[in-house]
């Protein structure tokens, strides 16, 4: 079995190798690697031709009634990491800003156990290319991995959070994180000399109303209760002071805790670009993609299950949450097959995403007891 400097070693040595989204090889290498070292008397590992970066482990129970899949995302993000860390990344501009090294150390951890220890139902380790774009999870879905023996019939994943005090639970019935949609815009006008504004035709002033415009979407259009969120992130446009842009590239993200608000922010979003084309005279191209990233809902059942035991097992910390505007992808594999998303506290002054995130490892060892518990309890 793993031990906790091992498991430390592995997070580290995982945090060093961040690679985007369906370029995983390295890292998938690495985890091949460590599972290769495990117990090999109940488990068949598999990888996919259609989608390279992707790992299936199934552990063969005693006497299996139902095979519980367990999921861990492997993508990192174009950050480039500011921590100072000894262990940072060497991957120049990328980085696990959103802790997938934690999830998949704590995957890990949790095979390995039962890799020691034979379950009683089937398990299904589903390691995940793609979660941060791309839609991984729906690919996956979509190019029929889950067949046969290798379907779930119940999913689980976590993920880790700065906002909890470190290796506590948080979860809740119903959902827990927002559907999203990505937002591409390209405005095209003219371009030409700065000093000659009446014969071109600029596209940094049409980008700065288009953005102005988007952000009443929430405030005017969207029921204060409800909420919602529209957030560009990226703006891209000219190449010198002294010349006009001709083009204009911007790419954000929509935020709705379910997919009627989605929609709607999604409609708005089309009307008022509309209305900049013609006020602007450019020609606009919008796309908006949501792909697999459906709000996370979580099953009632077996969410119920779950928080009974972590609230009722003293030596766990529960803490019930409110939804998040978090996307996931695994909210469309928890619309194929049921199941149950948590958070796992780490502690941390940085949000996911910063370049200076650095989760509290303790969590790791914290996060394999609960769900190690939890699935014994529960098969
Ligand atoms: C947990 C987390 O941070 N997830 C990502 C999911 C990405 C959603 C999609 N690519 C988008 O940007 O809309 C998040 O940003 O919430």
């Amino acid at each position: 079995m793993l031990t906790s400097e091992q498991l430390i070693k592995i997070r580290r040595d995982l945090h060093q190798i961040p690679e985007l989204a369906l370029h995983e090889y390295q890292t998938q290498k690495y985890l091949l690697q460590v599972i290769g070292n495990f117990n090999q008397k109940y488990i068949e590992t598999r990888t996919c031709s259609e989608l390279p970066t992707v790992i299936l482990v199934r552990v063969s129970g005693k006497k299996p009634q139902k095979t519980i899949g367990y999921r861990a995302d492997i993508d990192g993000l174009p950050v480039q990491e500011q921590t100072g860390l000894p262990f940072a990344s060497h991957n120049q501009g990328q980085m696990h800003a959103c802790g997938h090294d934690i999830h998949m150390t704590v995957a890990l951890g949790i095979l390995d156990y039962f890799c020691e220890h034979q379950p009683q139902d089937n398990l299904l380790f589903f390691f995940q290319p793609a979660e941060e774009s791309e839609s991984g999870a729906k690919k996956a879905y979509e190019a029929g991995i889950f067949t046969g023996k290798w379907r779930p019939d119940e999913f689980f994943a976590l993920h880790d959070t700065p906002d909890l005090p470190t290796g506590t639970i948080g979860c809740r019935l119903g959902t827990l994180f927002a559907g999203t949609t990505e937002i591409n815009i390209d405005l095209y006008g003219k371009d030409g000399h700065a000093a000659y504004p009446q014969q071109a035709n600029d596209m940094v002033v049409a980008a700065a109303a288009l953005i102005e415009q988007i952000q009443t979407i929430i405030s005017r259009s969207i029921d204060p209760i409800a909420g919602g969120v529209i957030t560009i992130g990226k703006v891209r446009a000219g190449t010198v002071r002294n010349a006009i842009a001709g083009h204009a590239h911007l790419e954000g993200t929509i935020r709705g805790l379910t997919q009627k608000m989605i929609e709607k922010i999604d409609q708005r979003l089309r009307e008022i670009t509309q209305g900049i084309a013609h006020s602007y005279n450019a020609k606009v191209d919008l796309q908006l993609n949501q792909g697999g990233y459906w709000p996370v809902e979580n099953d009632p059942q077996i969410t119920n299950e779950f928080i009974n035991y972590m609230k009722e097992n003293p030596q766990i910390n529960y803490q019930e949450m409110q939804p998040a505007m978090t996307g996931e992808d695994f909210g469309y594999l928890l619309a194929q097959i049921p199941g149950t998303m948590f958070w796992l506290g780490v502690d941390d002054d940085a949000q996911l995403h910063s370049a200076t995130f650095n989760p509290h490892e303790e969590a790791i060892e914290v996060g394999i007891k609960a769900v190690v518990g939890f699935l014994k309890s529960h098969m």
